[in-house]
């Protein structure tokens, strides 16, 4: 069981800063999420799709624990999230591996805390290695593998915790577009196998139509569901290599896009003199960033 519900979830932060949007003194106010509400079922794959900084990262944050909402709540099974759990790992963009360790030795490293014997931790970690298609490297230290190899190491250190949800944030945009795609269908395959509840972001239309049960697009900033969309296409049908010219690929490609696009252009809506959307200084903002300094 893994069912993720957000209940009108918000986030705000404070930081000090030139105090030029939303102003209190000296200290800025940016609003991330402007009340996210979201079901996610138990085993289901699913990818939020969004403009750059309308909250994605600091959702899945918030999912993870490893961030409060401003009000608002993450429920896991009905139960209120109040901070990271085992029930959930995360994998990042960087892959944030220790270097003094191994292939091996990192995945281990996650294992530390749960499994006292070492030879049980071996066991697992060589297994999750083998399962991200690592055989063969268990020896070998970040810095002798390539981006790709990196982010595997850090799924499968991921999945030996055993958790019930995937939290991912742009694992592969670090990768190149080739292993991507690899990484992107390796993913899929393992999605499939150990059932895992995953929740997925990305900029990319492509990787979200390629790998979700459905998908999430969120407006621009403060960031809410715009809308979710089912793709009509079954995890057997996306292992096919032929699928990204299949017209349910490029239909639901075409109309996701024409969600987001909107919401990439509000995203731009800034003065292009102060970069922030409500711009004190009489600017007047128009879209594309574009400003005419009339005042
Ligand atoms: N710790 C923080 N302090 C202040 N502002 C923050 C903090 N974290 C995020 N923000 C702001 O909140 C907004 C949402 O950021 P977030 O990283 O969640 O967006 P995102 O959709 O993941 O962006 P991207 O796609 O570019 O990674 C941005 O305006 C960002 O500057």
């Amino acid at each position: 069981m893994s069912k993720i519900e957000a209940v009108d979830v918000t986030k705000s932060f404070t930081s000090r800063g030139t105090g030029k949007t939303g102003s209190n003194g000296n200290h800025t106010e940016t609003q991330a999420l402007g009340g996210v509400n979201l079901t996610i079922s138990t085993g289901e794959f699913h990818v939020i799709l969004g403009p750059s900084g309308c909250g994605k990262s600091t959702f899945l944050d918030i999912v993870a624990g490893l961030s409060t909402p401003t009000s608002g709540e993450i429920r896991i099974d009905g139960k209120p999230v109040i901070g990271p759990g085992t029930d959930r790992a995360v994998v990042f963009q960087q892959y944030a591996l220790l270097p003094w360790r191994t292939a091996l030795g990192n995945v281990e490293f996650g294992l530390e805390n749960i499994e006292s014997d070492k030879k049980e931790r071996v066991r697992i970690a060589t297994n999750f290695l083998s399962l991200v298609g690592l055989s063969g490297f268990q020896d070998h230290y970040p810095h002798e593998l390539s981006g790709g190899m990196k982010q595997r190491v850090a799924i499968a250190r991921a999945l030996a915790l055993h958790p019930d949800i995937l939290l991912m944030d742009e694992p592969f945009a670090a990768v190149d577009a080739q292993t991507r795609e690899i990484l992107q269908r390796d993913l899929l395959r393992i999605a499939i196998e150990t059932q895992k509840t995953v929740l997925f972001i990305t900029h990319s239309i492509d990787e979200a139509v390629f790998l979700a049960d459905r998908v999430s697009v969120m407006t621009a900033r403060p960031g809410r569901i715009k809308q979710t969309v089912e793709v009509p296409l079954t995890r057997a049908e996306r292992l096919d290599e032929d699928v990204k010219v299949s017209d349910a690929y490029v239909k639901t490609r075409h109309y996701l896009w024409t969600l987001l696009k909107e919401e990439v252009i509000r995203s731009q809506d800034v003065c292009g003199k102060c970069s922030v959307e409500t711009c004190t200084f009489g600017h007047r903002v128009t879209a594309g960033g574009a400003d005419d300094h009339g005042n």
